[in-house]
């Protein structure tokens, strides 16, 4: 392996320099070979402090949610036993790493059907968050949790475990879950998993609530329901999901979910709908400081488990980047010549826009190279059949916007590609936590992935720059004219994650 170098050491000449940025010298520590990540736990004792109903506006609310992103971060409340200390170096063979631990599903008591889906899946331990996360939000009375843990650690599993746990199967027309998710391919994702851990549970009904999915008019009849925000919303509304004995919310990519300048409104509006809820549960692999309060309001009282923000990128994805000096023609020919790369095992290109999806898929295929293309503008039922040709490896390049940035679990992907890297608002601010989710499509469970993100002028180096500072992350540089070595690199590492599949069969 080539020595992981410094991206802000080697370019620091190209990079703007903002007036109130940190010391640009980023120790190499946090490369993929050598990490101590800490997990921490954070069990509530004393009450969160809680805000019902709209809280983007008044002073006092804000106030409170000062308080209550203090409490989230463990100062007040922070149990030292819990403190769990891992080392991330070799996850494949790690007992201790954050995928990990002593305990055994069976020590949960939980149900022998959730437990045979479980081992039918092929899951033998819980993960560190699952472990963690599971003991609190399986006892009674129930609590609610804010839980964070890496890309690809199992989250799903934990909350699904859970909302079986509690479901009354005598009543399994009625909704009792609601688990909302910010994409229709998540929502569907989430909705097999229950089917697949819930698959010997007698009674199990689980419906998707996505666009096109139930007709209108038509009752929401299951106990578990997945959606996505603004259909479950419609569906609330229009009388047709009955919420009288709703029990568990979940919120799965929280933070996303909570943003108000997107899907907050429609999450809290749907809760401010609900009937008193026994527990609700918030899952995320970022928690940005601005969501804390909005994440300790929706979810008052919460046990919480969060992690530093330097632990939140995966060891098993190696992180690199290329700089494409001439901009788009030359990040154009860089897909080409690593086209090879890229269909060993399964890649994901991460563009900016919807129509430079679609141009680069097109100039793509004339080129020979076969890609497909997901974005927003697709129709749904389009939208998932090109995803199960990704899933199903038919289509081994797929072209997407942030759409697919979250939650997306296809564990063939050994490579990202941030073709333009991930930025937000109106001034490029960079998007650290999408950079994060991206990456976080490959790498999933343990496996080893590579990310490559584009460069091409100041800005988008001060951009990475920031990303990568942020995290606390070395990057390794792949030198564009070297098709040969850079090939050799990536295919390296590529087939130690095809080594690393057999762990979790
Ligand atoms: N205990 C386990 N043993 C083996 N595999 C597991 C276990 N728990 C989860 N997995 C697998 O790990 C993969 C990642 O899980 P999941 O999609 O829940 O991750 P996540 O933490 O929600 O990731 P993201 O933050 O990207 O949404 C899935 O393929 C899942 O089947």
């Amino acid at each position: 392996m080539s020595e992981s170098t410094n991206l802000l050491g080697s370019l620091a000449d190209r990079i703007p320099k903002p007036t109130d940025s940190k010391p640009t010298d980023v120790p190499a520590t946090g490369s993929w070979a050598d990490e101590t990540a800490s997990l921490t736990t954070t069990t509530n004792t004393a009450p969160y402090p809680s805000v019902d109903g709209d809280v983007k506006d008044t002073p006092t609310e804000i106030s409170q949610a000062d308080g209550a992103t203090e409490a989230m971060e463990g100062s007040a409340l922070e149990d030292p036993e819990h403190e769990v200390k891992v080392t991330l170096a070799d996850l494949q063979h790690d007992i201790n790493s954050p995928l990990f631990s002593t305990q055994s599903f069976k020590e949960l008591n939980i149900s022998d059907h959730i437990l045979q889906g479980l081992y039918a899946m092929g899951y033998r331990k819980p993960s560190k968050i699952q472990q963690k996360s599971l003991p609190l939000m399986l006892s009674d009375p129930p609590r609610n949790m804010i839980a964070q843990s890496q890309s690809g650690t199992g989250k799903t599993a934990a909350f699904v475990i859970t909302i079986l746990s509690r479901m009354d199967f005598k009543r399994n027309t009625t909704p009792q879950a609601l688990v909302l998710a910010p994409s229709r391919e998540l929502a569907r994702q989430i909705e097999g998993v229950f089917q697949t851990i819930g698959r010997f549970v007698e009674g199990l009904t689980v419906v998707a609530a996505i666009p096109g999915s139930i007709q209108r008019g038509a009752p929401v009849q299951a106990m578990v329901i997945v959606g996505t925000p603004g259909t479950v919303m419609d569906l609330i509304k229009r009388r047709q999901l009955d919420t009288s004995i709703l029990k568990v919310m979940t919120l799965d990519e929280a933070d996303n979910m909570l943003d108000q300048q997107g899907l907050g409104e429609h999450c809290m509006r749907t809760k401010q709908m609900l009937p008193q809820l026994n527990q609700i549960l918030l899952f995320s692999a970022t928690f940005p400081d601005e969501v804390k309060a909005y994440a300790a309001q929706f979810a008052p009282n919460a046990n919480a488990i969060t992690l530093e923000r330097d632990r939140l990128t995966v060891s098993g994805i190696k992180q690199m980047y290329m700089d494409c000096i001439n901009g788009e023609a030359d990040k154009f020919q860089a897909i080409v010549d690593l086209y090879q790369c890229l269909t060993v095992g399964s890649s994901i290109i991460f563009v900016k826009t919807r129509s430079s999806a679609d141009r680069i898929a097109e100039a793509l295929n004339k080129a020979g190279h076969k890609v497909v293309a997901v974005h927003g503008a697709f129709e749904g039922a389009d939208r998932d059949r090109i995803l199960q040709e990704f899933r199903d490896g038919v289509a081994k390049v797929l072209i997407t916007t942030n759409v697919l940035a979250r939650g997306i679990d296809v564990q063939s992907v050994t490579m990202v590609i941030n073709y333009d890297i991930p930025t937000k608002g109106r001034n490029d601010e960079p998007d650290a936590e999408t950079y994060l989710h991206r990456i976080g499509r490959t790498g999933r469970f343990g496996r080893v992935g590579v990310s490559i993100s584009f460069v091409f002028d100041r800005k988008s180096f001060g951009i990475l720059s920031q990303i990568a500072e942020q995290y606390n992350i070395a990057l390794q540089p792949l030198n564009p004219t070297d098709i040969d070595g850079n090939e050799r690199i990536i295919q390296r590492i590529i087939k130690s994650s095809r080594a690393g599949v057999n762990l979790t069969n």
